[in-house]
């Protein structure tokens, strides 16, 4: 950063760097609300070569205070669109933003992290079976610790935009990827913010796709899409040493005897961002296009293989879904 761009940091306090499976934030305390986080400043900050570099950063700012300058808080705060909500208000708000400086609905593992940054700055504390709640654009949402490191979140529904018929046909998008021979039919997931998922059947397919420019999605979605690439690898049963081994030990909570879990390998491109090592919102929607595509009986805990590490994702009878990931603070940054 040159002389004249160290004058747009002004206010700016230190930086945190975090990742959940290296999908990597910046994040920041704002308890007032006093920092003009403009698009500009965020994209300078989160810029790989000429700034700290991130796939996105994140603000903590303390609910009641953003409601004094952001009338919209209450809105999505109570916009209950996704279920899932928990009840009640949140003394924090994850004010997520994408590396080009957008403001996006939801950040799963932007969540996990924020928790975890949350606790180590003293500004929140979590007990094993307690649940912190945090405000978000896509309503409040709970955070609770799982085993090791990893923590889980519930993520409120997912929708299916393109409804039954969508179900049916598995599909209801067209999206074309560099490296990929032809046009895919992609299933749209909400999370609530859009994803397009894709599948291919082999890793080569997989590690082939060019996520270096944006996958073309048809028709094109208003609001700009999240593409996921899925392999799926298929199912085992949970507890055994396959199921055991790709999570690390379980699936967050323990899986009941006898469960079968689907496994899927995922690549992702951002919207915002680009290609990253990891998106748990999309992985949520991976793992939901999965369950829709193998039809009755699909698994409802899923593994899901990204390139920077392993999550689990669990989908309830109501479409509520959980996340469970590891979340690792790496530093501070001074600006300026
Ligand atoms: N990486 C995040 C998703 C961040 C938002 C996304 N790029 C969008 O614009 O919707 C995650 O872990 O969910």
């Amino acid at each position: 950063m040159n002389a004249r761009e160290t004058s747009r940091w002004a206010g700016w306090p230190a930086l945190t760097k975090g990742h959940g499976t290296g999908n990597d934030f910046l994040l920041l305390t704002d308890a007032d609300a006093a920092l003009a986080l403009d698009a500009s400043a965020v994209a300078a900050v989160a810029d790989r070569r000429f700034g700290i570099g991130a796939d996105g950063v994140v603000r903590a700012v303390r609910t009641a205070a953003l409601r004094a300058v952001d009338p919209d808080v209450d809105r999505v705060l109570a916009a209950d669109a996704s279920g899932g909500t928990v009840d009640g208000d949140a003394e924090w708000f994850m004010d997520y933003r994408n590396a080009d400086g957008s403001i996006a609905q939801m950040c799963g593992n932007g969540l996990r992290v924020f928790v975890r940054y949350l606790l180590a700055e003293g500004l929140a504390t979590l007990a094993p079976g307690e649940t912190l709640r945090v405000g978000t654009r896509a309503g409040v949402l709970g955070v609770r610790l799982a085993d090791g490191d990893r923590l889980t979140v519930a993520m409120g529904r997912f929708g299916l935009p393109g409804g039954a018929e969508a179900v049916v046909r598995g599909s209801d998008a067209v999206v074309e990827v560099a490296g990929l021979d032809g046009a895919r039919p992609g299933l749209s997931v909400t999370m609530p913010n859009p994803h397009v998922v894709i599948a291919v059947a082999t890793p080569e397919e997989l590690a082939g796709a060019d996520l270096t420019r944006a996958p073309r999605v048809v028709p094109v979605p208003d609001e700009g899409t999240n593409v996921e690439i899925v392999q799926v690898l298929g199912e085992t049963p949970a507890g055994t040493a396959a199921a055991e081994g790709a999570v690390d030990g379980s699936l967050g909570d323990g899986s009941p005897g006898g469960e079968v879990v689907g496994v899927l390998r995922m690549r992702v491109h951002e919207r915002g961002v680009g290609e990253t090592l990891s998106c748990g919102t999309g992985a949520c929607a991976a793992a939901v296009a999965a369950r829709v595509w193998a039809g009755l009986g699909a698994p409802d805990r899923w593994i899901v293989h990204v390139p920077g590490g392993t999550l689990g994702v669990a989908v309830a009878a109501d479409d509520e879904v959980e996340l469970t990931g590891p979340a690792e603070l790496v530093g501070t940054v001074t600006l300026g």
